[in-house]
């Protein structure tokens, strides 16, 4: 069996050599100095065994991990950079429920990795894409009640993949994490390791990108409904803007809901990606698996990176249409950079930020004023922000800081959260939540979970937002949901 990984690269070069075979007495080592650890200290030991294989097309990976059917996958990837995380299966993970969501993550994942072993035979490979990483997301409001449409996403869900892809730049790699038992059969693990990887090899081989994608440019045809009829939530927006007017808060997001339901075939995950990931290199490509169901989206918004110490992140507020013809565009460009109200809108979010940075930075830098994000048919004013986080901060600690942003959330947050209970009618779950990867570093990047979409089967329930100030309009703010809500019904196969 051994021979079938050669190490070299197999036939048509887009696929790396999966040496595993070629390291498997580093593996059993490892193995065994698990179940010792194990042992001594009568605790589980995950061991994280990191491989550098050639780059390969993320879908190509993610499609594989779906006949290997070891699991749920995950999929995170930023095209412009060429950041992507595919995972399939669970070695562990991180259920969390409450208000304390973030910091019991944290707290857990510090005490997981007093108990991992990690290899280090690659030295020459970027430091994140090795080692083990938790991937997955929260919800929204964890105080918010629950219905049955988001069943099975707890309020916080982050998981250490079995099988991880990473791209960053020119590099991949693949780690398979696995949690080791003192008791557990050390060949036996180290054959089904074999086994899985011998598999994925053999699937990536038999499917090329070209078959994966074939129909990805042909549209499908669905029907859409509201979820709350226009007119409910066009006065639900005038009574906001009456409370605004009358001083009870400065900003309340109201998001809305709507189900599109295919007529011949369920929606196809990969293809969605894919028309996501080309219609959107600059945003965050996202799906997460729960057993038939698939919470998708392709989101513009950062909510949080930080690497070796320094944090990246950006207030993204305020939003205009993209013109059909340039001079068009020119123009919507001035009036969004121009509009008063949106200015208001986008400076909440703005110092709702510095604030919160504050408490967990030892420098944090704001551009002086906002430029545009430009989309495929809606762009936003965006401020990017930097900073430095303080020692001993992790990102999850930070992201419990700023969560919800005036951006998704309102202002002040308590009193809008409050309002969103009462009023929104919509069980919001995991859309406008933070969704990424914290790896065993502490670097990590987290993006806010719009232009996203709960799939199941043939029904997908989409969600848009926006940000509601004093002198917001029903009517306009209906329309520019229906600009977000573009993203994921062209995402799911409809035209442009
Ligand atoms: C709430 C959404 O988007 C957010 C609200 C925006 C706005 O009100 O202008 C702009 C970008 C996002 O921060 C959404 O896409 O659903």
């Amino acid at each position: 069996m051994d021979t079938v990984f050669t190490g070299t690269p197999i036939s048509n070069n887009t696929t790396g050599a999966w040496p595993i075979a070629n390291e498997r007495q580093q593996l059993l080592a490892m193995l065994r100095q698990a179940t010792q650890q194990a042992t001594q200290s009568d605790h589980p030991v995950l061991i994280s065994f990191t491989q550098s294989v050639v780059p390969c097309h993320p879908l190509r990976i993610f499609h594989a991990f779906k006949l290997l059917n070891i699991g749920d996958r995950f999929y995170w990837e930023l095209p412009v950079e060429q950041r992507t995380l595919v995972g399939v299966g669970t070695a562990t993970m991180i259920e969390t429920n409450g208000p304390n969501r973030f910091t019991t993550t944290s707290t857990v994942w510090r005490h997981l990795q007093q108990h991992t072993l990690v290899n280090n035979t690659q030295e020459d490979l970027p430091e994140n894409l090795q080692g083990p990483a938790l991937i997955g997301g929260f919800a929204f409001d964890p105080e918010h009640p629950r219905t049955a449409l988001w069943e099975g996403f707890p309020d916080g869900l982050l998981v250490v993949p079995y099988l991880l892809f990473r791209t960053e730049e020119e590099s991949a790699t693949l780690t398979i994490n696995k949690l080791i038992q003192k008791a557990d059969d050390i060949e036996q693990c180290a054959a089904e390791m074999h086994q899985h990887m011998q598999q994925l090899r053999l699937t990536i081989e038999s499917t090329s990108e070209a078959q994966l994608l074939a129909n990805d440019d042909i549209n499908i045809q669905f029907t859409t409904h509201d979820l709350l009829p226009a007119q409910t939530w066009k006065a639900l927006v005038a009574s906001t803007v009456a409370k605004i007017r009358a001083g009870d808060y400065q900003k309340v997001v109201l998001a809305r809901s709507i189900q599109a339901s295919s007529e011949e075939t369920p929606f196809n995950i990969e293809i969605t990606l894919s028309r996501l990931r080309v219609s959107y290199p600059g945003a965050y490509v996202f799906a997460l698996q729960r057993g038939e169901r698939y919470f998708v989206g392709a989101t513009p918004e950062r909510l949080l990176r930080t690497s070796d110490g320094q944090i990246q992140t950006m207030a993204l507020a305020g939003s205009a249409p993209r013109g059909n013809s340039e001079e068009e565009d020119e123009q919507l460009d001035l009036e969004l950079l121009q509009s008063a109200k949106n200015q208001g809108e986008h400076a909440i979010v703005v110092t709702m930020i510095r604030e919160a940075l504050a408490h967990y930075c030892s420098q944090v830098w704001v551009s002086d004023k906002p430029q545009l994000l430009r989309l495929k048919n809606i762009q936003h004013l965006q401020t990017p922000i930097i900073g430095k986080l303080l020692p001993g901060k992790s990102i999850l600690d930070a992201i419990g800081e700023l969560h919800p942003t005036p951006a998704v959330g309102g202002f002040p947050r308590e009193t809008a959260l409050a309002e969103l209970r009462e009023f929104e009618q919509l069980d919001r779950g995991w859309y406008a939540g933070p969704i990424g990867w914290i790896n065993a570093n502490g670097n990590g990047e987290f993006a806010v979970a719009l232009r996203s979409a709960l799939v199941d089967e043939a029904q997908a329930t989409l969600f848009a937002g926006g940000g509601i100030v004093a002198d917001s309009q029903p009517e306009s703010e209906y329309a520019e949901t229906c600009w977000k809500f573009a993203v994921m019904l062209r995402g799911l196969g409809g035209g442009d």
